[in-house]
This record gives C-alpha cells, structure tokens and sequence, in this order.
C-alpha cells in the first residue's frame, strides 16, 4: 500500500521557491503509515523543468533541508513505497519519469495482474525500453505511449481522457495514479473498481486563485489548510492546471469494490474514505466483535479480567469492544514510538524482530489475569504469536486473542504485499489450529458480515468492498491459479530475500570500488543512491533537473 499525493499552487511566485516541495514533503510525512520502504518528490519548476529527491528510507530519512531547497516549482507529486511489485531497488522508488511526450512524472498505489501481457506490448508493439520490475513503471509507460499515439505537438483534455481512458482498458488490477505533465498540471486516475483510495482537495491561494491536492487519504487536507475533500469516483481522470479542472468518468462502470482492508488496518482513522470515517468504522468493528466475543467467551466458558489492545491500529477498536463487555480497558503493551510498522516490513525476521522491539508488556496488567488480546488482524500470525507470548511471560493465567477481521487465508494481488498463501497464518487451518499455532488458549475472529456491516453503514450506497482476502474472489478478473502460483513463486519471503541479499551484494561490490562505507544487512538507507540501475528516469542524483518543456499543451 503506498502513498501518493499531488499539490499545485496558483501562486506564480511559487515557481522560484521550494513550498511546494515542503508541503508534498509535510503531507507525505502524514502518509508514512502507506509505505516505509522509499520516498520521493518530484516538483515542477520555471521552463517546465523537473527537480526530484528520491531514495530508500522513511519521509525523515530521504529529505532534509538541502534537499527540499532543491525542490522548487509550482506543483508537484509525491510517493511513499510499500512494494508489492519487483524490489526494493532505489531504482524503483517512485514517482517515476519519462521524458516522452512532453516530460510525465507518475506515482502509483495499487498492484497490475496482466504484468506479463503489458510487457510484452510495450516491448514489441510500443517499442519503450522497461529498466526495471515495477509494475508501476509499466503504467506510467502505457499512459505515455497512449498519449505519443495522438502525434501532436500540443494535446488537450480530450487526448489525456482518452489516453487515461485507454489505460484502463490495457491494464488490469489495481491503480490509484497520479501524474505531472512538464507545465501544465496535474492529473489523477482511478481503476474502474475503485480498489485503492483517492481523492482531491482545494483552498484558496496564497495571491488569489486555488490551489489543488491530491493525495491518497483525506488525513492531508486539515494538516495543509485544504478543504473540500472529494473522493475520485472508480473509473474516473482528472485533469487539474492552474487555470482549469476538467473531471469525467472515462471508464464503464464496473462494480464499485473498494478495499475494505483500508477500513481494518491501512488507513489512518483520522481520514475518511469514499464517505467512510476510518475512526467510526473501527468503533463499528469493536461493537460488532464484541457481540461475536460474548457469544464465544461463554461457549468456552471463559471469563475475561482485562482488555488489551495490540497497539497501535487495534487502539480504536478494543476500546469499543471493552465498553461493549463492560471489561476494563488497559494498555498492557507500550509501543516504541520510533518502530514503524512491522506488517509491511520487508522480510520475516525483520517483522519479527521488530515486533518485539515495538511493543513491551508491563506485567503488572497481565499477572495472574485472564487477557484479551485485541488486534485489528492477524495475518502472517507474526504479531500475535509474539505478542501472546510476551502476555504468557509476564504471567497472564490465560490469553484470548480477537481479531477485528475474520480469518486471511488468501492471497492479495491489489497492493497489499500478501502473495503467498502458505505464509497466512490461517490458511488451511482451523480457527482452533491458528490458536493452537500462536500460543492463545482462544482466537475469536470477526465475521466477514459484521466487518462489511462495520463500513457499509457509514455509506450504504457502496454495495461490495474488496474482500478478497478473505474470500478468494478477485473482482477485477484475470486472477487464477496459474497468475497466483506465479505470484507466489516470485513474491514469497524466501523469493524477496533472495532478491534483496543479491541487491546487497551488488552494493558491496559497488561501495568496495568507491571505497565507500557499508552499512549492515538491515540498513538499505542512504546507500540508496549507489543503485547501478535506473527506474524509467534518467535523473542521476538528487536536485538534479531534467526537461526542456515550456508550455506544450494547446487546443
Ligand atoms: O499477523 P501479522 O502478520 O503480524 O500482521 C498483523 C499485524 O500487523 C499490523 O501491525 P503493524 O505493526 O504493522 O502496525 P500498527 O502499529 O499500525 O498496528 C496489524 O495491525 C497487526 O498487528
Ligand atoms: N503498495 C503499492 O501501492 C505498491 C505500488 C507498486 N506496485 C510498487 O510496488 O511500487
Ligand atoms: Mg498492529
């Protein structure tokens, strides 16, 4: 699940300043939860000129002030990784460019299934030279081959909704985009589904005139003075330049089927999406689950002393659900609040490690206590086989473990990094099999019809969300056996370790013929720009420029 954002202002004395380059900066730090693999910035400056700081590493560790002084222009576009497609490489971290037509800079949330096809066309038919595994890079390359096709010297609206029209009947899965033209603007796209959020802001400009944002979830607009926070609907392009904003749905409707797994645990609850306050829906979840934990609780004929949540994204949720069972409510465990996110950490042993590093047991809430443990999911079972442990080693008399989600047993393909089922704790096991395997001496998970319930009632008019880990059907199409035995094979942990220890290795050799320092197996940061590969631009090093385009677009 990465994080994109877009900002154009209307003041043209922004143009010889890095504001907008601070503020994309500022607004990605409020994303850092959607990715914490890379990060990027690309603004656009006087002449249609680019400038762009882009490296491994959280928002903090990838720009500092020399940096961001070198981001200058009047709009922008920002990205935080959380791959789910090729590696790591720095090569990767987005957003990407192409210098043909006209200068694109593009970044990408979600996940493409017909990588394979679009390859192959933008090989042999488009003739585009592809440098690197993102999927992303495929998209941004479909977009400008479908806007090379008109030929012209100056395009308009209709050539961008027709091109972005034309992308989404090429690529398949899971995109929510958003784009620079050297010059001119920005635009912002959603797939046909809508399975990735994202939406767009305005507030007035500094001298007059508006300025825009685009950004993956509403939590950006308060933080930077924005309002008017609308979703972009599935299936929709908009094209935003400093004198106009053109919106239409260029896509057939398809089933609307956004990712309810934003709702469990990806987004921040201070946002909503698609009209759905994050915050409420995981209250929603806590009520729900705590009806399925009384029915349960009595059929084991268990009495719990003290709710505990598994912070941080369960926090919401547990509350609810302690107020529900009249229980006590207690932070057992106290994060680190300099550990990020363990789940989208790239390998097992780091998310392990790492879970132990976050989260401390205070014992004098466990000792002698019957606990239960509440978490908004249990996916590789990594956090809570831990977790259960470290309430048993403290002394708790027995542990309950609840989940806000029901059971994940299958794979995701739509930006979410779960392509193996065989890592999913509750694949091909029973619901007493994943307590048995983490240690609980009970699992009680959410239905799937309470956690649908949870979010729909907050906007009854979205009929189907995504939920396809948890019931194995893909709504897009093109995900069968073969494409998930594929994705499994190539995206395994066992298959990314072995990518990123040959990345390292690359490195080593490289920093051993600049007799450069190394830093250790977990630390890709700040050896980023050593990178020997290029990904779709050919900026070699932070606050260089590219692009010679003045104004292109015309009528
Ligand atoms: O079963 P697992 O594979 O361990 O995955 C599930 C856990 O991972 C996430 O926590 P994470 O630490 O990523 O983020 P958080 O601090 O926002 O809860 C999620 O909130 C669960 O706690
Ligand atoms: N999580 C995401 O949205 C990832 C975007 C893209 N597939 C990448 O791997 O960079
Ligand atoms: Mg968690």
């Amino acid at each position: 699940m990465c994080g994109i954002l877009g900002l154009l202002l209307h003041d043209p004395l922004a143009t010889q300043t890095a504001l907008a380059g601070s503020e994309i900066c500022e607004g990605l730090s409020l994303l850092q939860h959607r990715g914490q693999d890379a990060a990027g910035i690309v603004t656009c400056g006087s002449h249609g000129r680019f400038y762009q700081v882009k490296a491994n590493g959280m928002v903090r560790d990838v720009f500092d002030a020399q940096g961001l002084a070198g981001l200058k222009g009047w709009m922008g576009v920002g990205h935080v990784r959380y791959p789910t497609a090729g590696s790591s490489a720095h090569a990767e971290a987005q957003p990407f460019y192409v210098n043909s037509p006209y200068g694109i800079v593009f970044a990408h949330n979600g996940n493409l299934i017909n990588i394979p096809n679009l390859r192959q066309f933008l090989d042999a038919d488009a003739h585009r030279h592809i440098n690197t595994d993102s999927d992303s890079e495929l998209l941004l390359n479909i977009l400008a081959n479908n806007l090379q096709k008109t030929g012209k010297i100056r395009i308009n609206e209709e050539d961008i909704f027709t091109a972005i029209g034309d992308l989404m009947s090429q690529c398949v899965g899971a995109y929510a985009c958003v784009g620079m033209l050297a010059g001119f603007g920005l635009i912002a796209f959603r797939d046909p589904n809508g399975i990735r959020p994202v939406g767009m802001a305005t507030r007035a400009g500094a001298r007059g005139g508006t300025d825009y944002l685009v950004a993956s979830e509403s939590v950006v607009v308060g933080a930077l003075g924005f309002k008017h926070w609308e979703d972009i609907q599935a299936g929709e392009a908009v094209i935003i330049t400093r004198q106009k904003v053109w919106r239409r749905q260029v896509a057939p409707p398809r089933m609307f089927t956004p990712d309810i797994f934003e709702y469990v645990y990806f987004a921040r609850p201070d946002s909503t999406l698609d009209g759905i306050s994050v915050y409420r829906s995981r209250m929603a979840m806590g009520e729900a689950l705590g009806e399925t934990a009384q029915r349960e609780l009595k059929k084991a004929g268990l009495e719990v002393d003290v709710v505990i949540p598994v912070p941080d994204t369960s926090r919401v949720a547990a509350l609810q659900l302690a107020q529900h069972l009249g229980l006590p409510y207690r932070e057992g465990f106290v994060k680190n609040r300099y550990v990020g996110r363990t789940f989208i950490m790239p390998g097992q042993s780091q998310r392990r490690k790492n879970v132990r590093r976050k989260l401390n047991a205070m014992p004098m809430e466990f000792a002698g206590k019957v606990v239960m443990l509440v978490d908004d999911s249990i996916v590789r079972g990594t956090t809570s086989e831990e977790i259960v442990q470290m309430a048993k080693d403290v002394g708790a008399k027995k542990v309950v473990f609840a989940s806000c989600a029901p059971p994940i047993r299958y794979s995701n393909v739509y930006g979410i990094d779960m392509p193996s089922p065989h890592e999913l704790v509750a694949h091909n096991r029973t619901t007493e099999e994943v307590a048995q395997h983490i240690g609980a001496d009970l699992v009680i998970y959410q239905t799937l019809e309470d956690l649908v319930w949870s979010c729909r009632q907050f906007n009854p008019r979205i009929e189907h969300f995504d939920c396809s880990v948890f019931t194995g059907e893909y709504v897009t199409g093109g995900v069968d056996e073969r494409y998930l035995e594929h994705l499994e094979k190539l995206r395994n942990d066992k298959a990314k370790l072995k990518k990123r220890l040959s990345m390292m290795e690359e490195m080593e050799v490289l920093a051993d013929s600049c007799n450069g320092p190394m830093n250790g197996a977990d630390s890709l940061i700040g050896l980023s720009n050593h990178s020997p590969q290029i990904g779709a631009t050919a900026m070699p090093s932070p606050n260089d420029t590219v692009g010679l385009h003045n104004s292109w677009f015309g009528s």
